[in-house]
C-alpha cells in the first residue's frame, strides 16, 4: 500500500510537471509566502495590543509606533487577500491546463485499445471511474499537498512561538491531530471503495438515464411504453446508491461530533495552563491574547492537516487507478505484437485462411472453428448462414479486429499479424450492419470514409453519382454542409435507405481494394437490397468483396457462396453447385424461395 502511494504520487508529480512547470512553481512559491503570513500577523497584533495596554493603562506609549503597526497589520491583510486570489486563480487555470491532458490521456487510450476490450464490461467500469471531472481530480492531491506545506509553515512558526512560553503548550496542541488524522484515513478509504463498488450501478443509471433522453430511444420507449419501468428502474437505482452513500456519510459525521469533543477537552486543558501561566509568570496582555490565539491557531491547523493528509490518501487511490487505466494491458494484447510490414497492395494471390479458429475474450466456446479459405483477388464472396453462425466474426477477424490465437490469415502469404494494422485498414474499406449515422454534416458522412481526402470534394462528387447520393444532396438545404440529423443543429432527418446509400458512399470514398459489407443492407427491403448490391457489384469491378447476407437471393450475384453452420465452414461453391449439393444452402435458398412466392401465389 505504502509502495503504491509513493509511486501514485511521483507519477502524479512527472504528469505535473510534464504539463505545468511554470504554475506548479509559481504555486510552491506563493504557499510558502501565504504559509508565513499569520505568523506575522500574531506578532504584529501581539506588539500592538501591548502598545494601546500602556497608552491606557499608563497614558504613556508610542502613537507614532502604534499607527505603523496598524499600516503594517494593513498591508499584510492586503497582501494575503492579493496572494490567496493569484492562487485561486492560478488553480483554476492549473485544473484546467490538466482536465484537458488528464482527459486527453483517456480518450487516446479509449481510441487506442483493440476492439476486444469493448467486451469487458470491467473496462467500462474503470473508464467509468476515472473520466469524470479528471482535471480537479488531478489538481486536487497536488492543492492538498501545498495545503499541506503552508499549514506545516504556519504550524512550525506557532509551536515555535509557544515553545518560547511552555513545552505542554507544544505537546497539547499536537495531540488534538492523532485521532482526527486516523479517522480520516479510514474514511477516506472508505469512501473510495464505495466508489469503486458503486461503479456498475451508477453506470446502470446512466445508462437508463441516457435511454429515456435518447432521440433514438424515444420512439420505442414511447411506443412498448417502457417509460414509467425505466424511470422506477433509475429511481431504485438511484435510491440504492443514495442510500449506501448516505450510510457512510452518517457514520462519519458521528464520528466527527466525537473528533469535536476531543478537541474542546484539549483546548479546555490548555485553557488551563494559559490561567495557570498568567498567575506564576509576568506576562503581558498583548502575550496572553497571542498565546490563546497561537494554541487555537495550532490545533485548528493540526486538525486541517489530518483532514487533509488523510484526504489525500482518497485522492492518491483516484490517481492510481487514473494510471492503472491509462497503463492498462490485457494479456492478449501481449501476445499480439502489432506487425510492421506495409500491405501488400494490390493483392496478386489473395486471402488465405487457414485453421482460423477463434474465442471471443472472457468465454470459452469457440465462435470459428479450422476455417479453411482463399479468396482470390477481385473475387466476390457471399457469406450465408443462420443467426449467431460466425459469419460477423469472421469478416472482423479479416479486418484484424480481433487478434487471432489459433490458425492464420495471410494477404499474398504475408500473415494478419506481421501486418501493420493501419495500412491493413486503409486497404480495405467496409459497411457494418449497424453502420453510424453521424450527427454531422453530408460531407463528413461520406469523407470519414478516408479523413485525408475529406476536403476532395472532386472525388466525393463522382462517389456521389455513383452511389446515387447526388439525389439526395440536391434535395437537402445546404447541400454537403447539411447536418444530417436534428442532434447538434437544425438539420435534415433521412429515410433508412437514403442513409444506406450515405453508408456505401462512406465506404467507396476510401478507394480501397478489398470492400467488405457486413450485412449492412438489412433494413432495406428485399427490392431495394438487391438494387444496392447491384449497384455494390457494379462499383467494385475488380475489388476483392466479401458480404454477409442473409438474403440467398443477394447470395446468387457472388462469384463464391460459402455457408457457415456453428462456427464452421460446411459449404462453398457457385450457387448452382450448391443447389445441386441440395445441403444447407439449398435448403435455406428454397425456403426464401417459397417465403417470397407465397404472396404471390395466395393472390
Ligand atoms: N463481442 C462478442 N463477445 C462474445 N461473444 C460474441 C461477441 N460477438 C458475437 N459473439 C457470439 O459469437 C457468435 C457468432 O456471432 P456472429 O455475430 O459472428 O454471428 P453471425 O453469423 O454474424 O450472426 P447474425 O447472422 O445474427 O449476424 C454468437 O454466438 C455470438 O453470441
Amino acid at each position: 500500500m505504502f509502495l503504491m502511494i509513493v509511486q501514485s504520487f511521483i507519477k502524479l508529480f512527472v504528469f505535473l510537471w510534464a504539463h505545468a512547470r511554470l504554475l506548479l512553481t509559481l504555486l510552491v512559491c506563493l504557499t510558502i509566502m501565504i504559509g508565513l503570513l499569520p505568523v506575522a500577523t500574531l506578532w504584529l497584533s501581539k506588539e500592538m495590543i501591548n502598545e494601546v495596554a500602556k497608552i491606557i493603562q499608563l497614558q504613556v506609549g508610542d502613537y507614532r509606533y502604534a499607527f505603523f503597526l496598524l499600516s503594517l497589520q494593513f498591508l499584510i491583510a492586503m497582501a494575503t487577500s492579493v496572494l490567496l486570489n493569484i492562487q485561486q486563480y492560478l488553480n483554476g487555470k492549473l485544473e484546467n491546463v490538466l482536465e484537458l491532458a488528464a482527459q486527453s490521456l483517456v480518450l487516446q487510450k479509449v481510441e487506442s485499445v483493440p476492439l476486444f476490450y469493448f467486451d469487458i464490461p470491467d473496462f467500462y467500469n474503470h473508464l467509468e471511474r476515472v473520466h469524470l471531472n479528471v482535471g480537479t481530480r488531478f489538481l486536487s492531491p497536488f492543492t492538498i499537498l501545498l495545503e499541506i506545506v503552508r499549514a506545516s509553515i504556519t504550524i512550525f512558526s506557532f509551536l515555535l512561538f509557544l515553545l518560547t512560553v511552555h513545552w505542554s503548550l507544544v505537546i497539547l496542541s499536537l495531540i488534538a491531530a492523532i485521532p482526527v488524522f486516523f479517522v480520516q484515513i479510514r474514511f477516506g478509504s472508505i469512501n473510495y471503495w464505495l466508489r469503486y463498488g458503486l461503479t456498475p450501478l451508477i453506470r446502470d443509471i446512466q445508462y437508463t438515464s441516457f435511454l429515456l433522453k435518447d432521440r433514438q430511444s424515444a420512439k420505442e420507449i414511447r411506443l412498448f411504453g417502457l417509460g414509467q419501468m425505466l424511470l422506477k428502474r433509475w429511481s431504485t437505482s438511484m435510491t440504492h446508491q443514495f442510500t449506501e452513500t448516505l450510510k457512510v456519510l452518517r457514520k462519519q459525521q458521528a464520528t466527527e461530533v466525537g473528533l469535536d469533543g476531543f478537541t474542546a477537552l484539549l483546548y479546555f486543558g490548555t485553557a488551563g495552563i494559559i490561567i495557570w501561566l498568567i498567575r506564576t509568570t509576568s506576562m503581558q496582555i498583548g502575550e496572553f491574547v497571542a498565546i490563546g490565539q497561537a494554541v487555537q491557531g495550532t490545533q485548528g491547523l493540526t486538525n486541517q492537516l489530518s483532514n487533509q493528509s488523510a484526504k489525500i490518501f482518497g485522492e492518491i487511490l483516484y490517481i492510481n487507478d487514473f494510471f492503472n487505466f491509462i497503463e492498462y494491458e490485457h494479456p492478449e494484447k501481449d501476445a499480439s505484437d502489432e506487425g510492421s510490414a506495409l500491405f501488400p497492395a494490390p493483392l496478386q494471390q489473395g486471402i488465405f485462411i487457414k485453421g482460423l479458429s477463434f474465442t471471443y475474450v472472457n468465454t470459452t466456446n469457440p465462435v470459428l472453428r479450422d476455417i479453411h479459405l482463399h479468396i482470390r483477388p477481385g473475387e466476390k464472396i457471399a457469406i450465408v448462414g443462420e443467426n449467431g453462425s460466425g459469419k460477423s466474426t469472421l469478416v472482423k477477424c479479416v479486418m484484424g479486429l480481433y487478434p487471432i490465437s489459433q490458425g492464420d490469415i495471410s494477404f499474398d502469404g504475408l500473415s494478419i499479424s506481421q501486418i501493420k494494422p493501419d495500412d491493413l485498414r486503409k486497404n480495405m474499406t467496409v459497411i457494418f450492419q449497424d453502420f453510424i449515422k453521424y450527427a454531422y454534416t453530408l460531407q463528413e458522412n461520406i469523407g470519414f470514409g478516408d479523413a485525408e481526402r475529406i476536403n476532395d470534394l472532386k472525388w466525393m462528387q463522382e462517389i456521389a453519382a455513383t452511389s446515387g447520393v447526388d439525389q439526395i444532396v440536391s434535395k437537402l438545404p445546404d447541400g454537403y454542409q447539411t447536418y444530417l440529423s436534428r442532434y447538434l443543429q437544425e438539420g435534415t432527418d433521412l429515410s433508412g435507405g437514403q442513409w444506406q446509400k450515405i453508408a456505401l458512399a462512406r465506404a467507396l470514398f476510401r478507394n480501397s481494394d478489398i470492400v467488405i459489407l457486413d450485412e449492412p443492407t438489412a433494413a432495406l427491403d428485399p427490392m431495394t437490397e438487391l438494387s444496392v448490391y447491384q449497384l455494390v457489384r457494379n462499383l467494385t469491378e475488380n475489388k476483392t468483396t466479401l458480404f454477409v447476407s442473409h438474403r440467398m437471393a443477394a447470395a446468387k450475384m457472388a462469384d463464391r457462396i460459402i455457408v457457415m453452420k456453428d462456427g464452421q465452414l460446411v459449404e462453398s461453391g457457385t450457387h448452382d453447385e450448391l443447389i445441386s449439393l441440395n445441403k444447407e444452402y439449398a435448403q435455406m435458398y428454397h425456403a426464401q424461395a417459397q417465403w417470397y412466392a407465397t404472396p404471390v401465389e395466395s393472390r
